[in-house]
């Protein structure tokens, strides 16, 4: 028997509703680790990465943090701007990673809602991975209403992501959201109970 929780990975493309997802989970008592919510804390007000961002991009941090619009104007569409980005960030993500696994060590299962888990390759450790996933047009609509948010600049982020299809292909199971939040539970319940059975 593997000692410590099962660990399921939680991932899909952007405005798909994953973080929706994630608040069921947590409703459910399931523990979840959020690496957007990770990287937001590391590139906050007093956020540990503040000294070597402005290092690496210089003018984009300021007393309230990141200044996320410019730096992300500055990276999407820049793949080297942004493996440099990367590089700073998704180490320090990965040591919180491990702090919460080490917190959460006595829960049955725990989720990692990775955004980039195809994307990055974030596979390794995970006993399964769940992908969220609505049609084409629905995450069109959800991501088109988003305050600051522009054709272009969702083009840009489409074009970086894994295609929808082959993440739903990839997946050990595929969260629909694009029918009403109470059919999308029942899938996440189902879920759950599956991974928590015969422990
Ligand atoms: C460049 C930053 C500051 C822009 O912040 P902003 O708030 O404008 O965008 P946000 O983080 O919400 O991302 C918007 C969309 O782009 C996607 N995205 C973010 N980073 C990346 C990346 N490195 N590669 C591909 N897609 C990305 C996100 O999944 C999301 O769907 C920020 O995205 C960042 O620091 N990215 C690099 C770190 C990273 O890889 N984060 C992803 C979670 S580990
Ligand atoms: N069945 C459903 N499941 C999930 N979200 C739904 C559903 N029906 C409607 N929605 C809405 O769709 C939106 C999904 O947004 P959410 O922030 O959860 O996506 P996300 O994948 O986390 O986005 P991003 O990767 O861009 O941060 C929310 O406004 C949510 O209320």
């Amino acid at each position: 028997m593997k000692a410590g929780p099962r660990i399921l990975g939680l991932t899909g493309s952007i405005g798909m509703g994953k973080s929706t997802v994630a608040g069921m989970l947590r409703t459910l008592d399931v523990p979840v680790f959020d690496a957007d919510a990770a990287v937001h804390a590391l590139q906050g007000p007093r956020g540990a990465l503040l000294p070597q961002i402005e290092a690496a991009f210089p003018g984009s941090t300021g007393p309230d943090g990141v200044d996320r619009q410019a730096l992300g104007a500055a990276v999407f569409g820049n793949p080297d701007k942004l493996a440099r980005l990367e590089a700073i960030v998704h180490p320090a993500v990965a040591a919180l990673r491990g702090d919460f696994l080490r917190d959460n060590g006595d829960a049955p299962l725990v989720v990692f809602d990775i955004p980039l888990l195809y994307e990055k390759g974030g596979a390794q450790g995970l006993d399964a991975v769940a992908v969220v996933s609505a049609p084409a047009e629905v995450q069109r609509a959800r991501v088109l209403a988003r305050p600051g948010m522009t054709t272009e600049k969702f083009e840009q982020i489409l074009a970086l992501q894994v295609p929808d299809a082959e993440k739903r292909a990839r997946a050990d199971y595929v969260i629909d959201t694009g029918l009403p939040l109470d059919g999308t539970r029942e899938q996440v319940v189902g879920i759950v109970r599956a991974l928590t059975r015969g422990d």
